[in-house]
């Protein structure tokens, strides 16, 4: 039976004339898959529902956050419990401390943070304080990979930038862009030639550990080694942006699971449990150059505010070395299906994991880089994803996003989808 999308149209018919686009993030408009977009009510664990009352297995999780699924019911009583005493203060909470204390045990390269409210500010930040401490002002990051929309990393861009096939941003200046170098993700050689040329002008390499926002993509073997190698030769810094992958692909996040630790990491969505959160953290040495403890200046109204430090704290409280194994039964179970289904059907197709973070792409292309990635056969995506809604699936509605499972999923969901993957292949069949 056809669903009605009815409720969710007049939404966005009226949301079209208030908000640019219809939306107030660029992702959430469907662009790529040529649909409206689904307007969603509830969730509850790995179900999410839209306005006409159609149920859906959820695997965009708030594009991450979600790990839990949705209203969790700890993570629910304890933002309750909170926001009876106070939903900010602009003054310091001891919850800033539980969530701080937390992150610093699990992530190797942490060992002082400062709390922000969002990924962007994170790496924003995070590049200022690297410009501050190195006294540089170039930075190197990648193609494809998305550090949220600081107009120093705006720059040949990942996901709803490179959905939208937006290589630059308008209203970035020129003095600015000129600054950033990109390389082609995964490719040492390039770094290389760059860091021959400008080493001694570059403050920071910024990467995503395992590249989310052009659809999966991990880095091959040695390629962190190598920038870790590289930046520390060249005395720039190397920030891990794991905001992410921050504590999804693994218990100590990235840069645990891939055993590479970089002199800055960013973080948000886990650590805000599904509230607006992100944090940036180093060494001691490198943290006290930031106000008030030094003089590069960073600051927020809302920042460390305790509704999502509390949803944070639960959060991570919730994950436990078992949390990965677990991802990585449902994640064999769903890439197998994946790829079975594909391989029925003829229909190309590439998938790359790592932990609970999954890139499937419609190429029989290996995929490495952002080059790889635009291999994939984005109008055979679009008439794919419209498909897989209809069969109560929903995605990412983009090629260059990834697929995220949470502890709420479980193997009869996975089930589910995989036979919806048989259903719409076989109508795709070529
Ligand atoms: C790796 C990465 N960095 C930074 C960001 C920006 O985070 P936010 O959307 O919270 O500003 C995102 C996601 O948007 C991301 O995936
Ligand atoms: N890929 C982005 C973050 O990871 C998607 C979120 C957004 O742009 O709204």
């Amino acid at each position: 039976m056809t669903r009605s999308h009815e409720k969710s149209k007049a939404a966005f018919q009226e949301a079209i004339h208030l908000m640019p686009g219809g939306v107030n993030s660029p992702v959430r408009a469907f662009n790529a898959v040529n649909m409206d977009p689904i307007v969603m009510e509830k969730g509850k664990g790995a179900i999410i529902t839209d306005v006409d009352g159609n149920d859906y297995i959820d695997y965009v999780l708030s594009w991450g956050p979600l790990i839990l699924g949705h209203t969790h019911p700890d993570v629910v009583a304890a933002i309750q419990r909170v926001a009876e005493s106070g939903t900010s203060f602009g003054a310091s909470t001891v919850i800033e401390n539980e969530l701080a204390k937390e992150v610093i045990k699990r992530v190797p390269s942490i060992e002082m943070i400062r709390m922000v409210s969002s990924g962007t500010e994170a790496t924003m930040s995070a590049i200022r304080v690297a410009r501050g401490y190195t006294g540089r002002d170039k930075i190197l990051k990648f193609e494809g990979s998305y550090h949220g929309h600081g107009d120093s990393l705006l720059i040949k861009a990942g996901s709803g930038v490179a959905t939208l096939g937006l290589p630059d941003s308008p209203g970035v200046p020129l003095s600015i862009a000129q600054n950033t170098i990109t390389v082609p993700y995964n490719d040492l050689e390039s770094v290389n030639q760059v860091f021959e040329m400008y080493g001694e002008d570059i403050a920071a390499i910024i990467v995503e550990p395992v590249a989310g926002n052009m659809g999966c993509v991990p880095p091959l073997s040695g390629f962190l080694e190598g920038l870790r190698d590289i930046s520390t030769k060249a005395g720039s810094l190397l920030i891990f942006d794991e905001v992410m992958t921050g504590f999804r692909v693994g218990f100590n996040s990235a840069q645990g699971y891939l055993g590479v630790t970089p002199d800055l990491t960013c973080l948000g969505k886990v650590i805000g449990g599904g509230l607006p959160v992100g944090a940036f953290g180093g060494s001691h040495e490198i943290m006290e150059h930031i106000a008030p403890a030094g003089p590069i200046y960073q600051a927020g109204t809302l920042s460390g505010n305790p509704l999502a430090m509390t949803a944070g704290l639960e959060t991570l409280n919730h994950l436990t070395p078992e949390s990965y194994d677990y991802f990585k039964k449902l994640g064999d179970q769903l890439e197998t299906g994946f790829r079975e289904a594909a391989e029925t059907y003829n229909i190309p197709h590439t998938v790359n994991r790592a932990g609970s973070m999954i890139g499937y792409f419609l190429t029989n292309e290996n995929v490495i880089d952002f080059e790889t990635a635009k291999t994939s056969d984005l109008q055979l995506f679009a008439e794919y994803y419209t498909l897989m809604t209809e069969e109560g699936i929903f995605l990412p509605p983009s090629q260059f996003e990834g697929v995220f499972l949470s502890t709420a999923h479980t193997e009869e969901h996975i089930a589910q989808t995989v036979k919806a993957f048989q259903k719409v292949f076989k109508q795709l069949a070529r």
